[in-house]
């Protein structure tokens, strides 16, 4: 028996009344898979001790930094994820922000069409330099995406330099992230969350880069310092900010970010569309099958 939810797992449901105590524990027994959308539910011992036939958490979505995942393991439970079906989506989204911000899409927006902005101007995509940290199978489409838009292609890695990806798209390798955050007009992050990349970019990252230049992010929001990120756009130490994920996720409203005019944010859409879901969901489906049935899982995430 396999049940699959999407909605908020909220521990206080063991404390619910007896009728649906009952109920749950009889689920709880039949519970083998559990299908995470966006929602990002807590799973906690006292969760994973409730669901003792639990063989499989399936990730919907390529990162995983909401679940602990040596916890998990030591319930014999499996984690999967879906890389494959969120590579485009997020790349797209990557680039509609940096196109967005360099155009100044948004605040045009509130521009009455009728009104003829003299005095505005954006700045051209075309032929500024792209850094790209982070060329995991994201980075590489957001790579290939930039070069068709004749952008020059920075990047850097943490663990690996990508050799083929880097000639297929004419890209070049930059051992220190600071000589990618000194060339870059565009910088995008696409790294995992891991204890090594929280605050990646802090004041001191931010100061390297150009005044001229933007900061995108369509990673996790702790990937970047906000504090550093407010200071920074207030006092023109870079020009623009685009993000698509925030930390916490939303914002409070009187967050100082919201107040800032050279930013753009979006509600962690990356992967919101028709495409990227039901691919998501097959592709889910796909590892829940393969760990139920014993077969080689396709996307399995191990923990380090
Ligand atoms: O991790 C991902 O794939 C997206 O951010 C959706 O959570």
């Amino acid at each position: 028996v396999r049940l699959s939810f999407c909605g908020k797992v909220h521990p206080s449901a063991s404390a619910a009344p007896d009728g649906r105590t009952a109920r749950k524990e009889r689920l709880s027994e039949k519970i083998k898979s559990v299908l995470i959308y966006e929602c990002r539910p807590v799973i906690d011992r006292e969760l994973l001790q409730s669901l003792p036939h639990l063989k499989v958490i399936a990730n919907s979505g390529v990162g995983v930094d909401h679940l602990d995942l040596k916890l998990i393991s030591s319930f014999g439970v499996k984690v999967t994820n879906t890389p494959h079906a969120v590579s485009d989506s997020t790349a797209d989204i990557g680039m509609a922000l940096m196109l967005a911000s360099a155009r100044r899409l948004v605040e045009g927006n509130f521009l009455n069409s009728f009104h003829f902005a003299a005095d505005w101007l954006g700045d051209e995509v075309t032929g500024a330099t792209l850094g790209i940290i982070g060329m995991g199978s994201i980075g590489y489409k957001v790579a290939k995406r930039a070069k068709a838009f004749e952008m020059k292609i920075l990047y850097h890695n943490r663990n690996q330099r990508k050799e083929e990806e880097e000639q297929a798209v004419g890209a070049r390798y930059c051992e220190k992230m600071e000589d990618l955050l000194q060339q870059s007009d565009f910088v995008i992050l696409v790294v995992n969350l891991t204890p090594q990349t929280h605050k990646l970019i802090g004041k001191r990252e931010l100061e390297l880069m150009k005044p001229t230049a933007t900061l995108i992010n369509i990673s996790r929001g702790a990937v970047v310092d906000h504090d550093a990120l407010v200071e920074a756009l207030q006092n023109g130490i870079i020009k623009a900010a685009a993000l698509d994920v925030t930390n916490p996720e939303p914002l409070p409203r009187d967050h100082p970010l919201l107040k800032l005019k050279n930013i753009i944010i979006t509600p962690h859409i990356g992967t919101a569309t028709v495409q990227a879901t039901r691919m998501m969901t097959e592709e889910a489906v796909a590892n829940i099958q393969a760990v139920l049935n014993g077969l080689p899982i396709p996307s399995e995430v191990i923990p380090q």
